[in-house]
């Protein structure tokens, strides 16, 4: 007799779900050359059960590439996407291909929280204006031009740290707060309740909060919510959108018409708006005008590119500008706590080249390899987008025989080609040697994988690296990082936990941050830095 228990009925579904998906499969590669090899996909949730930890794919996706390959195809719930998941197919496609590479995948929630975000928008005129926009003030030869405002940046973190060690995710978030302000608008926010930080803060939270996992799920799925009006009972995805819009407003306009003004009076110095409105002479252009005002608040923003799939969504929507400043900070600092012999290292070298009389400074750069060779591995190591931000193909393409459709999402997995056994061996250990030759130059590779690929590269890149070398190098110079003790003395071991959110951060860690300049006091910090706390 046929047994027609639970068990039967679930081995059935399973077969047709099978079925169904290889049909599928069948159907999808009758009149092209075949996808790229993927795991099995089933209704609904597409290939999500070959991931072992939904929410870290960019783990269950370099697991793939033993079985698969650098190029898979794949189905996340509803949405198909390639996934890259070495450098030389990156290349081939995103830089080499980038005509047909560089769209952003579109999704209906965009609308409602982030209609006018660059990392965002769909390859077009209106990207390419934006691009330009931001391109002319973070290209590589402006970056020595923040050189100061960066420093500055840097040297008043040092204040928060002398103040409130025990504070240290505030200090590494009002660091790029303070640098990309004074960039784009010419503006020092305060340490402390600056209500323009504050307007951009309440965005982001409510923007995450918009685009996440169960939200965008959901969303995607109905449609029809996001048409509710906002006092529908239990329509709180649409009272948060019009909160976001309307903080998106404010976000556009209060910095903004601030350099207005001062620029009518003459008390703006140089910074993305007031040179791209001095660039219009006079001529009246609502359109440039609007796109300048949208391009820089973006920048605060950055790269919130992603919708390809709510799973992935949640997890590689990737970093904004602050956001992965701020997470590559923390990094760094739990790396630091991890390995007080690689602090050691490196706080030896800035002694011996800098001496204890002065802070580093940009000039001291090429004296300090050891230092950037810890930046790299910091990016390497963890980095703050492990999927970097989808792209999306504008026309189809044939790849190595495969065939990659239009419209389709592709995701290069940074996290795999930071961590290739190949390039780096041992990925997970924390070893900046990997990055200096022998006699102790620095080698060619600069991570610069981690800022993505091709046209829609990371604009700030430049400055994003120079900011992170000077907050570095000025935090090693001046304190020290090691494991909190416990009520008997003893170390407390630190076990890193990452969190996932705009981009990847370590979870908050018990550290203790302790001075290492002579006479740790405020005035010494002040001779130091040439800064006046009062002035902060
Ligand atoms: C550690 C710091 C940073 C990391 C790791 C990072 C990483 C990235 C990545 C992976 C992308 C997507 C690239 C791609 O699609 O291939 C991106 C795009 C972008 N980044 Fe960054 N970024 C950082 C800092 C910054 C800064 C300081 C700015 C300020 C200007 C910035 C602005 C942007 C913008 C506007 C885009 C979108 C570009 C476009 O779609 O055309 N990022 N970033």
């Amino acid at each position: 007799m046929l047994d027609t228990g639970p068990g039967f009925y679930l081995a059935a579904l399973i077969c047709t779900l099978i079925g169904l998906s290889w049909c599928r499969k069948h159907w999808d590669n009758r009149s092209h050359p075949p996808l790229p090899p993927g795991p099995p996909s089933f209704p609904i949730v597409g290939s999500i059960l070959s991931l072992d930890n939904p929410t870290q794919p960019w783990l269950g996706f370099n697991a793939w590439k033993s079985t698969y390959g650098d190029i898979i195809y794949a189905r996340l719930l509803n949405k198909p996407v390639v996934v890259i998941n070495s450098e030389e197919v990156a290349k081939d496609l995103l830089e080499l291909r980038s005509a047909i590479y560089s769209d952003r995948p579109q999704s209906i929630v965009y609308e409602f929280f982030g209609p006018d975000i660059m990392a965002l928008m769909a390859y077009g005129d209106r990207w390419r204006l934006h691009r330009r926009i931001v391109d002319q003030s973070f290209r590589p030869a402006a970056t020595p031009t923040y050189h100061t405002t960066l420093r500055r940046s840097a040297h008043k973190m040092l204040f928060g740290f002398l103040q409130n060690p025990t504070d240290y995710t505030s200090h590494f978030q009002m660091f790029p707060h303070s640098y990309i302000l004074s960039i784009v608008y010419d503006y020092e926010p305060r340490a402390n309740g600056d209500h323009i930080v504050h307007i951009m803060q309440r965005y982001m939270e409510l923007f995450v909060a918009g685009v996440g996992l169960s939200a965008t799920m959901i969303m995607e799925t109905f449609p029809f919510l996001l048409r509710l009006p906002a006092w529908f009972p239990g329509a709180t995805f649409k009272r948060a959108a019009v909160e976001c819009l309307k903080m998106d407003h404010d976000m556009q306009e209060t910095p903004f018409q601030d350099v207005k003004e001062r620029m009518s009076t003459g008390r703006v110095a140089p910074c993305l708006v007031a040179d791209n409105l001095n660039r219009m002479n006079g001529v009246e252009n609502d359109d440039f005008e609007t796109a300048v005002k949208q391009a820089a608040s973006m920048v605060f923003a950055g790269t919130q590119a992603d919708e390809l799939s709510p799973v992935v969504a949640h997890s590689s929507l990737s970093s904004a500008a602050t956001e992965s400043t701020y997470s590559t900070l923390l990094i760094f600092l739990l790396a630091m706590v991890v390995h007080p012999e690689v602090q050691a290292k490196a706080q030896a070298d800035i002694d011996r080249v800098v001496g204890k009389d002065r802070l580093p400074d940009f000039d001291d750069r090429p004296a300090l390899p050891y230092l950037d060779a810890v930046l790299r591995e910091t990016l390497r190591w963890y980095p703050a987008a492990p999927l970097g931000a989808p792209h999306a193909t504008t026309t189809s393409d044939i790849y190595k025989g495969y065939f990659i459709p239009k419209g389709i999402t592709v995701i290069a997995n940074t996290w795999a080609m930071s961590h290739d056994e190949n390039k780096y061996p041992n990925p997970d250990a924390f070893k900046p040697e990997r990055f200096l030759r022998e006699d102790g130059s620095l080698t060619r590779d600069t991570m610069s994988l981690i800022f993505g690929w091709g046209r829609r590269a990371c604009v700030g890149r430049h400055v994003a690296n120079a900011s992170l070398w000077i907050a570095m190098t000025s935090f090693l110079a001046t304190f020290s990082v090691h494991k909190a003790l416990d009520e008997h003395g003893k170390e407390i071991p630190v076990a890193p936990k990452f969190s996932i959110g705009l981009a990847i951060h370590p979870e908050t860690f018990p550290c203790r941050i302790v001075p290492r300049f002579e006479d740790a006091s405020v005035e010494n910090l002040t001779r130091l830095t040439g800064l006046v706390v009062e002035q902060l």
